[in-house]
This record gives structure tokens, C-alpha cells and sequence, in this order.
């Protein structure tokens, strides 16, 4: 079954940049990443998945919801990091966890220490916040996202700015929630060795185009890492638009 399906999706923005007519699927336990240098369209696409923009164009999909017609039903079993997740410095992990469960009235306070036992921080639950490692704060906003038990977890650029450890931290919590918990994954990123760790499936972005979609590690089968991948296609669509030109 599909998490999430994407049809023909555009949004411009006044300046004609933006995203144009991209169509993907992302199937229950995939890890999918969404690659492409800076000002490729990835945040713009999961801004319209989230809800937080509306396309101009096409339609998407979440657990068979429409995200523009049924925003409430698509985002129910869905977490998100879209923006950057900021902590209260001053408070420990717990506490910000508690104002977090403010926006789900119905969740039991249990789900806090089990959100925060998924991300490997329930012993350090009591900290403050201020004294965290990066890479914790990380995880911290990864538990946040986690609080409503979603099924399926939307990340923009969940390791930019972190140091080695951070990024290896914060890649085996992905991955063990994967495995364990059986979470969907959808994870913008142009850090693509990152992303070669954990995804199974990548899309590929250019100039507001999806340019190419990796099946189920097709790199790794054509003998390549995926940075040889993604730099093979990405030449590609430069030539193809240099012929168009
Ligand atoms: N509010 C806006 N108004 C005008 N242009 C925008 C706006 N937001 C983004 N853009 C442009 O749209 C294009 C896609 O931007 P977007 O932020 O979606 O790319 P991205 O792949 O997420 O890049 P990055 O990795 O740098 O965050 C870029 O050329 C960007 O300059």
C-alpha cells in the first residue's frame, strides 16, 4: 500500500521557481530520500505534504487522504520536522515533550517517556535541554514528532548541522524506528552519503523537477554509492537542458 502518493504537482512562486509536475510514490516501510542541490524544490514539496502550502497544481495523498481536502484525516497518523524544531533551552527534555502533547489533548502522559525511550534520551529525560549535544536536541524534536504515534514521519534535513557524531546518532535512531517500529520515512536531504546509510528509495531533484526516482537501492546494483548516482543523473538532466537551450 501506498503512504503517500504524489501526482503532478506544481507550485511556482512569483519568480517562476518552485516545483513543476512531480508524481512519486512512497510505500509503507520505506525509507525514501529526497535529494537535490540547494534550491532544488525539497522543502517547497514538503511544505505542500505537510499542508503548510497549497499546489497550484495535482494532488497528494497521505494514507489515502487528499492533504488539501482532508487535511485533518492525511496528517492524523503523520509526524513531521519541517521547520526546525526548537527546544526550550532552560527546560529538560520532558517538559518541552509536555508542551508538545498540548497540541493532542487525548494522549496518555505515558506517551512522553515512551517517545522519548524511542529516541534513546529517557535517561536523560530530566536534563535540561541547554546541555544537550546537537545530536540529541535532534532527537528531542525527532520525540516530538513522534508523540502522536505517527506512522509515518516527515524529516527536512535532519542531520544539517551536525557534527559526525550527531549525524551517526541521529541516523541509527531512523533506522531502528524503521526497523523496530515499522515507521515510513520521508527525508529531504543534500547530504547524500547520509542518506546512502538509510534509504531504500531516493528521488532525485532538480530545478523544481523530480529527475529521476532510485528503486530500491538500484545504485548499490549498477555497482555505484549513491553520490556516483546522483551525480550521473544530474549531468544528465544538465546535458538534456543544455540541448534544449
Ligand atoms: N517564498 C519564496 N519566494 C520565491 N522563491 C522561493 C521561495 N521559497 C523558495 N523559493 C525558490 O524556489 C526554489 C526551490 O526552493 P526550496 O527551498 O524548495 O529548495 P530546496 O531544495 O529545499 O533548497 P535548500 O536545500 O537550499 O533548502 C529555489 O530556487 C528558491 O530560491
Amino acid at each position: 500500500m501506498s503512504v503517500v502518493e504524489v501526482k503532478q504537482v506544481a507550485k511556482l512562486y512569483n519568480n517562476g521557481r518552485g516545483v513543476r509536475n512531480v508524481s512519486f510514490d512512497v510505500a509503507q516501510g520505506d525509507i525514501f530520500g529526497l535529494i537535490g542541490p540547494n534550491g532544488a524544490g525539497k522543502t517547497t514539496l514538503l511544505k505542500m505534504l505537510t499542508g503548510l502550502m497549497r499546489p497550484d497544481r495535482g494532488t497528494i495523498h497521505i494514507f489515502g487522504h487528499s492533504v488539501t481536502e482532508r487535511f485533518e484525516q492525511a496528517m492524523e497518523r503523520v509526524g513531521c520536522i519541517v521547520e526546525t524544531a526548537d527546544a526550550y533551552d532552560y527546560m529538560s527534555a520532558y517538559d518541552n515533550l509536555k508542551l508538545s502533547a498540548r497540541f493532542y489533548p487525548d494522549l496518555p502522559r505515558s506517551r512522553i517517556g515512551q517517545a522519548l525511550e524511542q529516541v534513546g534520551l529517557a535517561q536523560y529525560a530530566n536534563e535540561r535541554v541547554g546541555g544537550y549535544s546537537l545530536g540529541m536536541k535532534q532527537r528531542l524534536a525527532l520525540a516530538s514528532a513522534l508523540l502522536s504515534n505517527p506512522r509515518m514521519v516527515v524529516l527536512d534535513e535532519p542531520t544539517n548541522g551536525l557534527d559526525i557524531e550527531g549525524m551517526v546518532d541521529i541516523r541509527n535512531t531512523i533506522r531502528r524506528l524503521a526497523q523496530e517500529h515499522e515507521i515510513t520515512f520521508l527525508i529531504s536531504s543534500h547530504m547524500i552519503h547520509d542518506l546512502s546509510l538509510i534509504a531504500n528509495r531516493v528521488g532525485i531533484m532538480n530545478k523544481g523537477s523530480l529527475i529521476r526516482l532510485g528503486e530500491a537501492n538500484e545504485w548499490l546494483r549498477d555497482g555505484m554509492t549513491l553520490e556516483q548516482y546522483v551525480v550521473t543523473h544530474l549531468q544528465a538532466s544538465k546535458e538534456a537542458d543544455d540541448d534544449d537551450e
